[in-house]
């Protein structure tokens, strides 16, 4: 483990893509394998800063083809889980399943799945615990909708979702955990938080982890922020105390344009 740019104790800062819908198993190899030849030409430094990318469950079997075929250092996960290990539950995906895809991580309780599929923070906190007992990683998404926003009780409305999801965690696993703030208001309207709101949440969260679970659990946890981020963006955000990633959507699917986020800390050194 290095330390991050941030100066953060030694969290591995992670940059995640969450290609959502997008890219069939053929599209899908061809933006990973973009993706690593640039990271591979730029000498990119996977020790220093960790990359993630989250396709579709159809992709995942290629994906792992060509990451142990090249030996590449790009991680993977799934986009959701079931809360269930397997049997009748017709077209969910069972964390065994996952872990046996070499998958290291899993989105769990992202804003669409909140919202479009109606996951309750009961059921997500059942999702959490299936994640663990798979032995793959969640990245628990939490964030407030706008009229949440615009009322104030942000930090409020988060925390909440935080407790819920988490409930029932021993603090080892709590540790491995990665949560990443998405504000729904953010997501995919070009309209990103500012640093500042990015590191306001995350550090009420890593006070609340405290809370929880003790400060050396909170301190392990890596935050991430989601929500229109952008080559251009990036760094500032990344800038940012409590802020150990970034979960990014529509810029993922340009592998140039990952991969420089993914640079991101060569866009600190030169301004
Ligand atoms: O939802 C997101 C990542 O999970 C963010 O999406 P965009 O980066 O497209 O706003």
């Amino acid at each position: 483990m290095t330390t991050s740019t941030n100066g953060n104790f030694d969290r591995t800062p992670l940059i995640a893509g969450n290609w959502k819908m997008n890219m069939d198993h053929v599209q899908g190899i061809t933006l990973l394998q973009k993706l690593a030849w640039t990271l591979s030409d730029a000498k990119h430094d996977y020790s220093r800063v960790e990359a993630a990318v989250f396709p579709p469950f159809t992709d995942l079997r290629g994906v792992q083809t060509l990451v142990q075929g090249d030996e590449l250092d790009i991680a993977y996960g799934g986009q959701d889980l079931s809360q269930f290990d397997s049997g009748a539950y017709t077209g969910d995906i069972s964390g065994q399943f996952l872990n046996k895809l070499g998958c290291k991580y899993v989105l769990v309780g992202h804003s669409e799945r909140r919202t479009i599929h109606a996951e309750s923070d009961e059921v997500l906190n059942a999702k959490v615990k299936a994640a663990y007992r798979h032995n793959v990683i969640p990245v628990l998404c939490v964030g407030e909708g706008l009229e949440i926003r615009q009322a104030g009780t942000h930090v409020q409305h988060t925390l909440d979702q935080l407790r819920a999801d988490v409930e029932g965690l021993t603090a080892e696993q709590a540790a491995e955990l990665v949560v990443a703030y998405e504000p729904v208001w953010a997501i995919g309207t070009g309209e990103v938080a500012g640093p500042e709101d990015a590191q306001e949440m995350c550090a009420a969260i890593r006070a609340e982890l405290t809370e929880l679970f003790d400060a050396d659990v909170a301190a392990k946890v890596r935050l991430l922020y989601g929500g229109s981020v952008k080559a251009s963006n990036a760094a500032a955000i990344l800038k940012e105390r409590d802020v150990d990633g970034v979960l990014v959507g529509g810029a993922s699917l340009d592998p140039a344009e990952f991969a420089n986020i993914v640079r991101f800390e060569s866009h600190l050194v030169t301004g």
